[in-house]
């Protein structure tokens, strides 16, 4: 997997594919916002999700307030959205069903 910052039609393409996803405002990064049922739900989540950040080797910027969690995704040693965070987005959706 490359670690090139995505750009343009590969990068507009890459959101597209994804549902709920943005750009993030003021970063080169992109967002999105998660709500389950209860705070158990939420932390299951975010535990699913921590395993395998860690397994990757990259990591989710993210903040959990009960029953929400806030993500954002940028690859810090690109300075920028990378295949990395694509990949990662994609394993965030499917864990959060
Ligand atoms: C040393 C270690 O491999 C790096 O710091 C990894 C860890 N997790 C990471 N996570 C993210 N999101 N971006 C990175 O560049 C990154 N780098």
């Amino acid at each position: 997997m490359t670690t090139t910052k995505l750009s343009g039609k590969a990068r507009a393409d890459a959101l597209a594919d994804l549902a709920g996803w943005a750009e993030a405002s003021g970063r080169d990064a992109i967002h999105k916002s998660f709500k389950f049922a209860d705070f158990n739900q939420a932390w299951g989540f975010m535990t699913r999700v921590a395993l395998a950040a860690e397994k990757a080797d990259h990591h989710p910027e993210w903040s959990n307030v009960y029953n929400r969690v806030e993500i954002l995704l940028s690859t810090h040693d690109a300075g920028g959205v990378t295949e990395k965070d694509i990949a990662l987005a994609k394993f965030i959706d499917q864990a959060a069903t």
